[in-house]
């Protein structure tokens, strides 16, 4: 096989606790994942040549070792001494810096595309040890669907999935490092934990109303505070009849849930209308695992 056209898909957390503080600064968490069908295409060829070269429709992207996708293909090159090189083509839909696991899901695909590409042989669990060395969200986004997600995100237990609905996503145009949200969380108190029990009761009860009123994500207010538009997009979906709306991750994207189309497509516009973000998006949930 010299070229492989794959489909990187982005996550939302539905729910996002941490339980405790390790001595390397990462912290434990309790998280309910959920895959959307809102993707980057990732094209990988192989070339004769050794070396790693990027192309992407985002000019700001690195195109060198601080790409997580080349450090994916890197490590699997040095690794297997993989002959020859990789051309890796990102096509970026995923917001970036957003939330929405648009870095790691690129590097799941360039772990799961490149083991069938060169023949390794991984097995998914194989696969997903490298990938907690990239990034902690990377082994969740090789395995996908609705998952929870525990340890500092790579202890994966697959959930009953999401129930059949229309996410509306709004990234307002600021950037948020992941790191310094889950700094800023270590000087305040935990005032109140997110029910992540009671996500998973409502998966399993195919309840979407259920999943919506108890999605709860303890970074939100640490970001909220810098950022009070994400309260602003957050009131503006429920206006718009959102069953739930929440920030996804470290933010600060913010994603609504909704029951059908027509009340999606208008809330999706009253978020424009307000200004309050300009890359906005109606997505699907996508529940199926990759074996
Ligand atoms: C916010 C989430 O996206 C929610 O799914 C993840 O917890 C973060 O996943 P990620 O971006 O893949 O995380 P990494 O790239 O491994 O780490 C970025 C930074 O986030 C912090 N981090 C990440 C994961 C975790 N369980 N505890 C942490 O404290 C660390 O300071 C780390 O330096
Ligand atoms: N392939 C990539 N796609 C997007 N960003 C990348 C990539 N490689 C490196 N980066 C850098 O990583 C940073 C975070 O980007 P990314 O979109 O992965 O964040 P995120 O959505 O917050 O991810 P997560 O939800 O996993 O924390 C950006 O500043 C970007 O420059």
């Amino acid at each position: 096989m010299e070229k492989l056209e794959l489909k990187a898909l982005g996550k939302i957390n539905l729910g996002l606790d941490v339980i405790g503080r390790r001595d390397n600064g990462y912290h434990d968490v309790r998280m309910v994942m959920q895959t959307l069908y809102l993707y980057d295409n990732v094209v990988l060829e192989k070339k004769t040549e050794p070396g790693i070269e990027i192309e992407s429709n985002l000019f700001f992207l690195p195109k060198d070792d601080n790409n997580i996708a080349y450090k994916a293909a890197k490590l699997l090159i040095d690794e297997f001494q993989i002959q020859g090189g990789i051309k890796i083509t990102l096509d970026k839909h995923i917001p970036v810096a957003a939330g929405m696991a648009g870095g790691s899901s690129n590097a799941a695909a360039v772990l799961y595309g490149m083991n069938r590409m060169f023949g390794l042989g991984l097995s998914q669990e194989e696969l997903m040890e490298r990938g907690v060395v990239l990034g902690a969200d990377v082994p969740y986004c090789i395995m996908r669907g609705t998952v929870l997600a525990e340890g500092i995100g790579e202890v994966l237990t697959p959930l009953a999935p999401m129930p059949k609905c229309q996410i509306l996503i709004a990234k307002p145009p600021i950037s948020v490092s992941t790191k310094l949200v889950y700094e800023k969380l270590d000087s305040k108190e935990i005032e109140q934990h997110p029910d992540i029990d009671g996500i998973i009761a409502g998966l399993e009860a195919g309840d979407l109303s259920a999943v919506a009123s108890s999605m709860g994500n303890v970074l939100e207010k640490v970001t909220v505070e810098e950022y009070p538009v994400i309260a602003q997009i957050k009131e503006c979906m429920l206006r718009g009849g959102a069953l739930g709306a929440m920030m996804s991750g470290s933010g600060p994207t913010v994603f609504g849930i909704f029951k059908d189309r027509r009340t999606v497509k208008q809330a999706s516009e009253l978020v424009k209308e307000q200004g309050l973000a300009r890359q906005v998006y109606i997505a699907n949930v996508h529940n199926a695992r990759r074996r």
